[in-house]
């Protein structure tokens, strides 16, 4: 009994023989950059002033950046969960269930990028997961109005019906059918029930025959009538034209009298397509997470809301119980607004050569930012508290006096407390309280958990009913259903009546004039909806959670190929820029808040990152200027100098390697990510700052291209797959300069003989650095097949000797003497 009452998770601080010494390298860095920028801003070079104002610009730049993103990550942490004492607590024998509802939220938009075999798989996992039945209801939303998507969901709800019943009898992981399949398992081997290898055998040929059925389903789609879809009994599909259709609600599943082939019932499956019509402006994803906020709150109102991309399915049964350790946690749950889990991914190439696994951003950057504030929110795989999207702030906190922040107590470098005698004093009294503080902690449970019932009701009273239309729009159900602080629906209320509300919540003018997408739900204006939303709730003093469990929760597909990897850095740094222009901006946005200032940081390093572009294009032509010309960026350097810079390059390594060791990162994910930052940088990015300018200065609306999740079609063929794109161009340029000096400058020395290898080899350092970072970007262009479009070839070369003769003509790098003669680097006296 006991163990039922102790927490639910816990935070285990990085061991301090990791952290210390990383610390200590970030403390150095900093020194060291502080030389750095004392000998670089003192020592000019005379001969080519231009080229060093210009470096150092970037250079300084570049500090800045990385002062942004380096601090967010002082006091990283990990967490731990104890699901055996959540359901001791929730799920007490002979009673019925208390853990929470939650409502789950599948988007979808485009049958043919997004195939419906891969959202059917979702759905299912989402279906079986281990969770009460009556407490878990899916909603898919169809974007794109589409009949293959609803046929195929309501083949899906069919299977689900066998499916279900055999991944909880036999415990199987994952509940996705396609991935459960493919694993490469020998179940002879193992000594496993007869019974199951029999069952499994059986309910893999069911999965065949669903596969040919939806398979069917996607051919049979694959040209539309003339008069438009039909569905089966005669009716004309209501979304046959796509920018202009009613809302669609269908309930599949649950409390419908349907239950699995064993008796059971199984958990609610709504399609639901808002209503569109010309003329309003449906926002994108965020859009439609918002009408499934208002269906949802309609139909099931569960307290909690998980939102996953189509292709996203449940890796591990157990993610809502994983969830649900700091939710429902009646000392730590209330103040969270959402637990976010690391995007983990299938089918990626063995080297991910794009960088597509992101493990440096989610194994590293996330964990920081959870010693401060929380993880920023990515998307999908994230488990929200519905009350926190409803725009309230966090319920005051009262803090023990003197610590701001959650971080453990030698390194608040967040809050910025620093600790004075007294403090250390006190901090003294309370380890020897903290003794007593736990056994009260289990008595003060049960008044917690009648107290927390207050909170939002407090919050709600406090705004008056026309207040509460205008912020929530004209839905009397729904307002009612947002004052229910544990969710659920009037048992008075019918379900007919309850489904007519549910069309007027999707409605498309439903949302005029009211905060939503403002203040409310699923934040508008940006492509990445995603940093906004969770942006606002932390700066509603909303803490988020990062939640690893061992066996990953969610896992998703990728881009693979590098023209539509591109595609999608490019979309997500747009997204970035829109918000920089907005009123959401972090550097400016939300003073006074509840937003910790390394979290702000953070915010603002994920929306400036794109401007990084610029300085570090000039960055990677400037060698390339240098071996031509024969300057360089830095004056002849004394012992001094090269001292400063070679402690610069070892802090910079060293930083990187310590780095890797806390957030259990290997090498080649770590240079993968350096290469890829290199390779978005002087492509992506730099487009998103153009089309964002566009936006800005001249209204060009933003498109949200969704990237295509291939089927299993193995091999990893995807990657070699090459689709031209201009977003090429940059790259391929700034190598073909950056080879071609090299050439140059090595061809120069060997006729100047011995001494030009001197000062030729930072030069040649410098080029090979650029060549490097942008090798797999090479690898890309050259494909499998050896089949590089001339049409990038011929830009590419037109551009680099564009350049190249147009530096020899006008160098307004060289301020002295004139004209010089200066033809491909050789010195002509
Ligand atoms: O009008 C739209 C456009 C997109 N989507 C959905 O948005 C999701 C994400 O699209 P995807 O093309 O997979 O984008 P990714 O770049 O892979 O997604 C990451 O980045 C997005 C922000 O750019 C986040 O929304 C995603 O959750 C996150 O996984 C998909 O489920 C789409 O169906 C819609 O529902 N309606
Ligand atoms: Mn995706």
């Amino acid at each position: 009994m006991d163990e039922a009452r102790q927490p639910l998770s816990r935070k285990l601080p990085i061991p301090s023989s990791m952290i210390s010494p990383y610390r200590l390298i970030i403390i150095l860095r900093l020194m060291i950059l502080g030389f750095f920028f004392h000998y670089r801003l003192l020592h000019p070079v005379h001969d080519a002033y231009g080229l060093w104002v210009t470096s150092v610009i970037c250079e300084i730049w570049f500090a800045i950046s990385w002062i942004l993103d380096q601090f967010p990550k002082w006091c990283p942490v990990r967490r731990e969960t104890y699901l055996d004492r959540l359901s001791l607590r929730y799920e007490k024998e002979g009673k019925p269930t208390e853990l929470a509802s939650i409502d789950i939220f599948v988007s979808t938009v485009d049958p043919t990028k997004e195939p419906p075999l891969i959202t059917a798989n979702t759905v299912l996992s989402i279906l079986a997961v281990d969770y009460p039945v009556d407490k878990v209801a899916c909603y898919v939303s169809d974007d794109g109005a589409a009949m293959l998507t609803f046929e195929a969901l309501s083949e899906t709800s069919e299977f689900a019906r066998k499916w279900v019943p055999f991944c909880k009898k036999f415990s199987i992981e994952p509940r996705a059918p396609e991935w459960y399949f493919s694993q490469k398992i020998d179940y002879l081997k193992n000594k496993v029930h007869p019974a199951f290898v029999k069952h499994r055998r059986a309910m893999k040929r069911e999965y065949e025959e669903f596969k040919v059925r939806i398979n069917s389903l996607v051919s049979m789609a694959q040209k539309v009538p003339e008069e438009g879809w039909t569905m089966q009994d005669g009716t004309p599909w209501p979304g046959n034209n796509v920018r202009n259709h009613p809302g669609m609600i269908q309930v599949l599943l649950g409390h419908t009298g349907v239950h699995d082939i064993e008796g059971n019932e199984l958990p609610r499956l709504v399609y639901v397509s808002r209503e569109k019509r010309p003329g309003f402006e449906h926002h994108k994803k965020a859009g439609a997470m918002n009408a499934l906020v208002r269906v949802s709150a309609v139909i099931s109102n569960a307290p909690y809301l998980l939102n996953v991309d189509c292709d996203h399915y449940i890796n591990n049964s157990k993610a809502l119980r994983e969830a649900m350790c700091f939710m429902m946690d009646p000392s730590l749950g209330k103040r969270v607004c959402y637990v976010q889990f690391p995007q983990r991914f299938d089918g990626i190439d063995r080297h991910d050569r794009y960088s597509n696994r992101n493990i440096v951003f989610f194994d590293i950057n996330m964990r920081g930012l959870d010693g401060i504030q929380g993880p920023i929110y990515v998307g999908t795989g994230c488990v929200f508290r519905r009350q926190a999207l409803y725009g309230y702030d966090a319920p005051v906190k009262k803090k023990p006096p003197g610590k701001t922040c959650n971080c453990p107590r030698c390194c608040c470098l967040c809050c910025g407390s620093r600790k004075g005698k007294k403090v250390k004093q006190r901090d003294q009294k309370k380890k020897k309280m903290k003794h007593r503080e736990s056994s009260n902690q289990i008595y003060a449970l049960e008044t917690i958990q009648g107290g927390i019932k207050g909170i939002y009701t407090e919050q709600a009273s406090k705004t008056s009913p026309d207040e509460l239309e205008k912020k929530f729009g004209q839905s009397p159900v729904f307002i009612a259903s947002t004052l229910l602080e544990n969710g659920g629906i009037p048992d008075e209320a019918r379900p007919a009546s309850l489904l007519n509300e549910a069309i007027q919540v999707i409605s498309c003018d439903y949302e005029d004039k009211t905060d939503w997408g403002k203040e409310v739900g699923w934040i508008y204006g940006s492509v990445t909806e995603d940093i906004l939303t969770g942006f606002k709730m932390h700066c509603h003093g909303w803490r988020s959670v990062y939640c690893i469990p061992k066996r990953p929760a969610f896992k998703g597909s990728a881009p693979i190929n590098l023209s539509d990897r591109l595609h999608q850095v490019l979309r997500w740094a747009l997204g970035s820029v829109e918000i920089f222009f907005s009123k959401h901006c972090p550097v400016w946005y939300g003073y006074g808040g509840g937003l910790k200032w390394l979290e702000r940081f953070s915010y603002i390093n994920s929306v400036v990152y794109p401007w990084t572009s610029i300085p570090l294009i000039i960055y990677c032509t400037l060698p390339a200027i240098c071996l031509l010309t024969g300057k360089f960026i830095v004056p002849e350097i004394s012992n001094y100098a090269s001292i400063v810079f070679m402690a610069l390059f070892i802090s910079i390594a060293a930083t990187g390697i310590v780095e890797m060791r806390w957030g259990g990162v290997g090498i080649d994910d770590w240079w993968r990510n350096e290469q890829f930052w290199v390779i978005g940088g002087v492509s992506s990015h730099l487009f998103a700052l153009f089309q964002g300018l566009l936006k800005v200065l001249a209204g060009v609306n933003t498109n949200f291209t969704v990237t295509s999740k291939a089927g299993d079609d193995g091999e990893y063929s995807e990657l070699y797959l090459f689709k031209w794109t201009s977003l090429l161009i940059p790259p391929t340029t700034l190598l073909i300069i950056n080879i071609v000096a090299v050439v140059v400058g090595i061809s120069d020395a060997i006729n100047n003989g011995y001494e030009s290898w001197g000062p030729l080899f930072g030069k040649l350092f410098f080029a090979l650095w650029v060549i490097v970072h942008l090798y797999p970007f090479l690898k890309g262009l050259i494909g499998k097949k050896d089949r590089l479009p001339t049409i990038i070839l011929v830009w590419s070369i037109l551009l680099a000797s564009l350049l190249t003769l147009s530096w020899v003509r006008i160098n307004p790098f060289l301020t002295k003497g004139g004209l010089v003669l200066e033809v491909c680097g050789l010195d002509c006296d």
